[in-house]
């Protein structure tokens, strides 16, 4: 054990448990009522106002008691549903009260007669736990409470520490302003703001230390604990806007988050990121290899997209950061819009919305066609090219399409051997090529003059994949009947001006990069790409990087999980076991996976450890990153 003769005052209501047990025994007792719901909102009114010390603390309990309207018989049941509302880390790091027992107590302006039930499943006796108790009538109606207790007076926690003259240092961990009064009167040493429930501002601003978890007081405290690094301290940055929800779903995970509603530019980026564990961003920023060098703790970068050639993957691998992307979320909402926007090219729709809009009739069939039984030419036939042939084809589209890799026809598709082929047979060309650097302009004045006359073509692939004046020439001398532009070779990094030389062209739809901008798509990015982080930092999984050896493994219970990225030079692998064998651990479990540069060891070993072992590993050679999981 480490610290000899601390002791560890908890308070109980919204620390030890999620909840102020009396709001719970008022869902019970008042669950018949009509006006349940004001009732229980006035007592918490008042719980607040007694916690926050604005009125006396015998005051807000007379009140809530004459409230509840209790009986004996409905505590049985509280207790049943405290039960289940421990606190998350407290119930993890359950070994701690086990362990500290002795060293333990509880001082809560609560009952007896929950708590003690409760925490007596966490190895803390009856005997250190100071609270109030209930006065019963001659039913069992809870109709006060013993008014001799000091916990039942105003600051009457000052008074109960005091008399216990507890020895060494003592530390005092709770949610409200009445367990920091303790620490302001002179008896506890230091006072924790235990926020995991409930952040009171009248507490976190006097406190020693703000812990919003009890991982976060183990660590600062240097405790044994259910993991190595508070979750808390995992500092994540969110850029480009993503939708709200993953920032819901990585703060509720325990994480720190920040939303940043634009990119940032190199500069900033490079002064923001230090200290960042996780990066999140859309297409716009770029993280560089000035970024990376700048980025003393990144581990995770997340593309809330699919494109990624906005990341230098391989100096992430280099540098053991992980890169995951959405590759399929956004598909649909593409497909969709190249859809409309086929079927509004074909019929110049664009053209007679702009002339009515400058007040002119035009009403007239030149240059509109149906899209039934017209060739739609698809360039890249991967997740989004193959989702459009089987859409095109239901419109009754004829289906031509061209990919450098080998793809399967889906329906009656046509495959092309080259892109001329395409070209030549197309009414309307569609771009769906990835975003690889060896596509820059890879639509060009040859290939423009490959194609039918008066047709059409759209991008909504990447900006760097059309040459831009040759798109305009084409479409100005009338090669090009239309075209639909949704991606530029270079975008701004938030919204205001733009300028672009297709603006004024007539039958000329320009978008600004929302293909992948609808509602569904960016929430189901916000859930996609949050859960491959959160799994990688909890478990170590690496499913589905793109830059990264894959591992995926179940999350280990009751041992400890080594992890250790590498460059992948020989050797090493048998390193990190003589250690582990120098350190007497036992594996029960190791995955390995590599690439040609890297190599990501995972071991699972079965006992306490001599610090001094992480110190080992990570003076291997050739380690990149290593980290405990738990
Ligand atoms: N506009 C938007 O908002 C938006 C949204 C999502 C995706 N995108 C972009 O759409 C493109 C396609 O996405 P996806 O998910 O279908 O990608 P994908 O990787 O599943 O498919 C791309 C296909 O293109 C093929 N390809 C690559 N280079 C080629 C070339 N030179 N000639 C022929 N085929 C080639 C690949 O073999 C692959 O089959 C990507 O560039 C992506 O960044 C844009
Ligand atoms: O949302 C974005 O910024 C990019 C959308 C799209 O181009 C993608 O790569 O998924």
């Amino acid at each position: 054990m480490v610290e000899v003769g601390r002791k560890y005052v908890f308070d109980f209501d919204s620390t030890l448990t999620r909840v102020e047990a009396l709001d719970v025994l008022a869902e019970i007792t008042l669950k018949d009522k009509a006006n349940k719901n004001e009732i229980i909102s006035e007592i918490q009114k008042i719980t607040n106002l007694g916690i926050d010390g604005d009125i006396s603390f015998t005051e807000s309990l007379e009140r809530r008691i004459k409230l509840l309207n209790a009986h004996r018989d409905n505590l049985e049941l509280l207790v049943s549903e405290l039960r289940q509302k421990i606190s998350k880390s407290i119930e993890s790091n359950k070994d701690f009260f086990h362990n500290y027992s002795e060293d333990i107590y509880v001082i809560s302006c609560g009952f007896k007669e929950f708590i003690d039930p409760i925490v007596k499943e966490y190895d803390i006796p009856s005997s250190r736990v100071y609270a109030n108790t209930f006065k019963f009538d001659a039913e069992g109606f809870i109709i006060g409470f013993d008014e001799a207790n000091v916990l039942a007076s105003h600051n009457g926690k000052i008074e109960c520490l005091r008399s216990l003259k507890l020895e060494g240092e003592v530390q005092v961990i709770g949610d409200g302003y009445s367990d920091y009064v303790m620490r302001e009167a002179g008896i506890a040493d230091k006072f924790f703001a235990y926020t995991e429930n409930i952040s009171r501002e009248k507490a976190t601003r006097k406190a020693d230390h703000v812990t919003p978890n009890l991982d976060e007081f183990l660590f600062v405290n240097d405790l044994p604990r259910k993991i190595s690094y508070p979750k808390n301290r995992i500092k994540i940055l969110l850029l480009e806007n993503v939708h709200e929800a993953a920032f819901v779903n990585l703060s509720n995970e325990g994480f720190t988050v920040e939303l940043v509603k634009s990119s940032l530019s190199e500069e900033d980026l490079i002064e923001k990121i230090k200290g960042v564990h996780v990066l999140g961003i859309r297409s716009k920023t770029q993280v560089t290899k000035k970024v990376l060098d700048a980025a003393d703790k990144l581990m995770v970068v997340g593309a809330f997209c699919i494109g990624t050639t906005q990341i230098d993957l391989d100096n992430c691998r280099r540098k053991g950061v992980v890169v995951f992307n959405a590759p399929y979320s956004n598909t649909r909402s593409v497909v969709e819009l190249a859809i409309g926007q086929i079927i509004m090219l074909m019929r110049s729709v664009f053209p007679r919305s702009m002339e009515i809009h400058s007040g002119q009739w035009n009403k007239t069939a030149a240059n509109s066609r149906e899209v039934r039984g017209k060739n739609l030419g698809i360039v890249g036939y991967g997740n989004i090219g193959k989702q459009l042939s089987v859409l095109a084809e239901a419109i009754g589209m004829r289906v031509y399409y061209y990919d450098v890799a080998d793809q399967l026809a889906l329906g009656n598709a046509v495959k092309c051997n080259t892109l001329e082929d395409l070209l030549n047979v197309s009414d309307v060309v569609t771009l769906h090529i990835d975003d690889n650097k060896a596509n820059n302009n890879f639509i060009g004045e040859r290939e423009i003059n490959q194609m039918k006359d008066g047709a059409m073509l759209i991008n909504l692939a990447r900006g760097f994949v059309v040459d831009i004046p040759a798109m305009v020439n084409g479409l100005k001398s009338g090669k090009l009947g239309g075209a639909a532009v949704d991606v530029y070779p270079e975008e701004p990094g938030s919204n205001g001006n733009f300028i672009t030389e297709l603006q004024g062209i007539p039958n000329v739809i320009l978008t600004p990069h929302v293909g992948g901008s609808t509602e569904e798509a960016q929430r189901d990015i916000a859930n996609f790409v949050p859960n491959k982080i959160m799994d990688y930092i909890n478990s170590g999984n690496t499913v589905d990087a793109v830059n990264f050896p894959n591992i995926r493994l179940p999350k280990q219970i009751n041992a400890h999980r080594f992890l250790h990225i590498h460059k992948n030079v020989p050797g090493v692998m048998a390193k990190i076991n003589e250690v582990l064998a120098r350190y007497e651990m036992n594996i029960t479990g190791q995955y390995l996976s590599t690439d040609n540069e890297v190599g990501y060891v995972i071991s699972d070993l079965d006992k306490e450890y001599n610090k001094e072992v992480i110190k080992a590993l990570k003076r291997i050679e050739n380690t990149i990153k290593f980290r405990v999981l738990y």
